[in-house]
């Protein structure tokens, strides 16, 4: 017999108002069990909206979601046990040390991981008998990471899992999440880092007002069209561009992405390279972060938006 398993996650056309703001405008989306997706998008795209719908947080305007086959809302009280949250800002009772924190959402749990070691792996042993209140902003964005994890979710919903959290306590999470996924737990974590989600994710969606605005896996993502390397820089707004392509050899072009940002279109060879630098060196211009090579989801979301991703 063949076991079809729901999806971890299944939205269909969902939409979501606040007054007249329309955070979320029809968004699709489907995750399968056992990966790991990245919703990407700069402030305010409707990211944490989509998830708090979710976790049944919020209710839908309209539109279908389904979690782990059930209706969020509905079937809220089947549900929670089997996924993790953590919310944006996190929280919790000033006064309650890690721990014990940790320790209470654990007895909650039918079968819970060991809170010692978790407190362990995401380096928070040492303050353990810290109150939340004490705690630093990444100690306490790990602490409510395990809690998240605690009562091992088949699903967890991460929202922006390291904001604040410096390099080493990031490294950490990162490893921990590779654990998870390897352990064939899904995870859905919004981020408006690319870096952590080129790190991490099996799939990326990336959203802009509302809608999903491109997905697949990162390499599918940033492949160039034409499987070659390209050559981008960036240089003041406003360069001719139909000058810098008429120098180049026939059938390159040059084109400004974003304000500042250029792309040459056309197989990068050393003739194109010093072409260009020697033309804005004409121009009295100093073409910054030149960079030859495949795109990365900073440069999708830039070519798709005409913006950068942490605007
Ligand atoms: N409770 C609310 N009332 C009114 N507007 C809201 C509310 N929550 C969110 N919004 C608006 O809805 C839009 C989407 O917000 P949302 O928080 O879902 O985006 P986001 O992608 O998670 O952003 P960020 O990366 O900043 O967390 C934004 O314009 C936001 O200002």
């Amino acid at each position: 017999m063949t076991v079809v398993s729901t999806p971890a996650v299944e939205i269909t056309g969902l939409v979501k108002r606040y007054g007249s703001k329309t955070a979320v405008d029809g968004l699709d989306l489907k995750m399968d069990r056992g990966r790991l997706l990245a919703l990407l998008g700069p402030n305010g795209a409707g990211k944490t909206t989509t998830v708090e719908i979710c976790e049944g947080f919020r209710r839908a305007d309209s539109g279908s979601v389904r979690v782990l086959g059930l209706d969020p809302v509905r079937d809220g009280a089947a549900l929670r046990p089997r996924i993790g949250v953590m919310p944006q800002g996190g929280g919790a009772y000033p006064g309650v040390r890690a721990g014990e924190m940790l320790g209470l959402v654990a007895a909650c749990a039918a079968n819970p991981l060991d809170p010692a070691w978790l407190l362990d792996v995401l380096g928070l042993a040492p303050a353990r008998r810290t109150p939340f209140k004490r705690l630093s902003g990444g100690q306490q964005q790990r602490l409510s990471l395990a809690c998240a994890l605690v009562g091992r979710p088949e699903l967890v919903f991460l929202d922006e899992p390291t904001a604040g959290m410096d390099p080493q306590a990031r490294r950490l999470v990162w490893e921990l999440l590779g654990a998870l996924r390897a352990d064939g737990v899904s995870v859905l974590l919004t981020t408006h880092l690319m870096e952590e989600a080129e790190a991490l994710a099996d799939d990326v969606v990336i959203v802009d007002n509302g809608r999903v605005i491109a997905e697949g896996t990162p390499s599918a993502l940033t492949a160039d069209d034409a499987d070659t390397a390209q050559l981008r820089f960036k240089a003041r707004a406003g360069l001719d561009t139909d000058l810098l392509s008429a120098a180049l050899p026939e059938g390159y072009h040059v084109k400004e992405s974003a304000p500042g940002s250029y792309q040459v279109s056309g197989k990068v060879n050393p003739q194109v390279v010093s072409t260009v630098t020697a033309w804005c060196a004409q121009q009295g211009v100093l073409a910054e972060e030149l960079h030859v090579g495949k795109r990365d989801l900073e440069e999708v979301f830039l070519e798709l938006t005409g913006r950068e991703l942490r605007s």
